[in-house]
């Protein structure tokens, strides 16, 4: 499939995905029926094998080609200083990646994953979205089509993360103008601001959706009025491994709402994706019980860059080495109960 150039079509890219292979799940839930433990023993993990044999074709899958997609993107809503930090700390962050100084480093590496950072025009911000659209069409467009040809069409697995100063009032105003309720339902600390930027925040996302009243109607609207280019990139990458039938552990809430804006687009077009952790970003457990997605994980990070996802490659990866590699009771000799 060559990458959409509109937004229409890649709405239309989305809505013809096909879904998992159901007889690798039947016969992934046989198999799980058979290995050496007490049935359900492995609570979640059975869940979650059975899950990614499913969206794999295969009923004993293994986990070979992790990647790893980290988007940056700056924001021109960060000039009304909605961020405890500065717009410059984007561009200074991607050489920190380029270099493998960040957490993600760390934790790819943990994962075995191959990792990549994409900055895409950091020199040229979105506009603030208080005034109008933050990226026209083909501004997001050129933003998604990178998310999109950054997977690996044969990795097994896909992460993806961002760098983006001001970004968590983007997500904020995404995930109101996708799920409605009032601004403050959406908006947190994110990097550190103290209560008086989250009043600012918040006035900043009412704006926001006044200046945009096509966005609230229409989730890739909201990508582009409303969202920045690493969440652009994020979407895209994310439907892409849709269309592959690569397995997605999502991260925290900005990359969460930008998936969001493709289940609302296409309903079902997150089935291949789980939530890898709870970020403390407030709204953040709003945002996954909308998408009825429970965390694999609950350490109270807010950090983004994907950290959260690539600590539970390593959830993933145990459930499917038990659900692989274990001996049934018949092979090892065990009673059943
Ligand atoms: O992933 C999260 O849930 C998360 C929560 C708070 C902050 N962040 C990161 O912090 C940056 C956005 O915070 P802010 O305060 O600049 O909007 C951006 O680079 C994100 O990766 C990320
Ligand atoms: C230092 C720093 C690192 C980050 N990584 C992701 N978002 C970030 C925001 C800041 C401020």
């Amino acid at each position: 499939m060559t990458t959409p150039t509109t937004l229409a079509e890649f709405h239309t890219a989305l809505a013809g995905a096909t879904g998992p292979d159901e007889a690798a799940r039947a016969g992934a839930q046989e198999r799980n029926g058979q290995l050496t433990k007490p049935p359900g023993a492995l609570g979640r993990l059975e869940d979650l094998a059975i899950w990614y044999a499913a969206w794999r074709g295969d009923a004993r899958p293994r986990i070979n080609s992790p990647q790893v997609l980290i988007f940056a993107g700056n924001h021109g809503v960060a000039s009304r200083g909605v961020s405890a930090f500065p717009p410059e700390v984007t561009v200074q962050m991607v050489a920190n990646f380029a270099h493998g100084g960040a957490a993600i480093n760390q934790l790819s590496a943990l994962a075995g994953a191959k990792m990549s950072v994409h900055p895409i025009d950091l020199e040229t911000p979105t506009a603030d979205f208080t005034q109008g659209p933050a990226m026209s069409e083909a501004e997001v467009m050129a933003a998604i089509a990178v998310g999109w040809e950054a997977v690996d069409p044969d990795a097994d697995l896909l992460v993806v993360g961002e760098m983006g100063i001001g970004n968590t009032t983007s997500a904020a105003a995404v995930a109101h103008a996708l799920l409605s309720g009032e601004p403050s339902d959406w908006t947190g600390r994110g990097t550190g601001v103290d209560d008086a930027g989250i009043a600012l925040k918040t006035q900043v996302v009412s704006d926001g959706l006044k200046a945009n009243p096509g966005a609230a109607n229409d989730p890739l609207q909201a990508l582009r009025c409303l969202g920045g280019r690493e969440l652009a990139a994020m979407a895209g990458a994310i439907a892409r491994a849709r269309l592959r039938h690569i397995p997605v552990i999502l991260d925290g809430f900005i990359c969460t709402a930008a998936a969001a804006t493709l289940e609302s687009a296409v309903p079902g077009a997150l089935d291949h994706a789980v939530a890898g952790h709870g970020s403390a970003e407030q709204a953040h457990r709003r945002l996954l019980e909308h998408l009825d997605k429970e965390p694999l994980l609950q350490l109270g990070l807010r950090l983004g860059e994907g950290s959260g996802a690539a600590l539970a490659i390593q959830i993933l990866r145990g459930a499917i080495a038990c659900h692989s590699d274990m001996a049934t009771f018949a092979e090892a000799g065990v009673a059943g109960g």
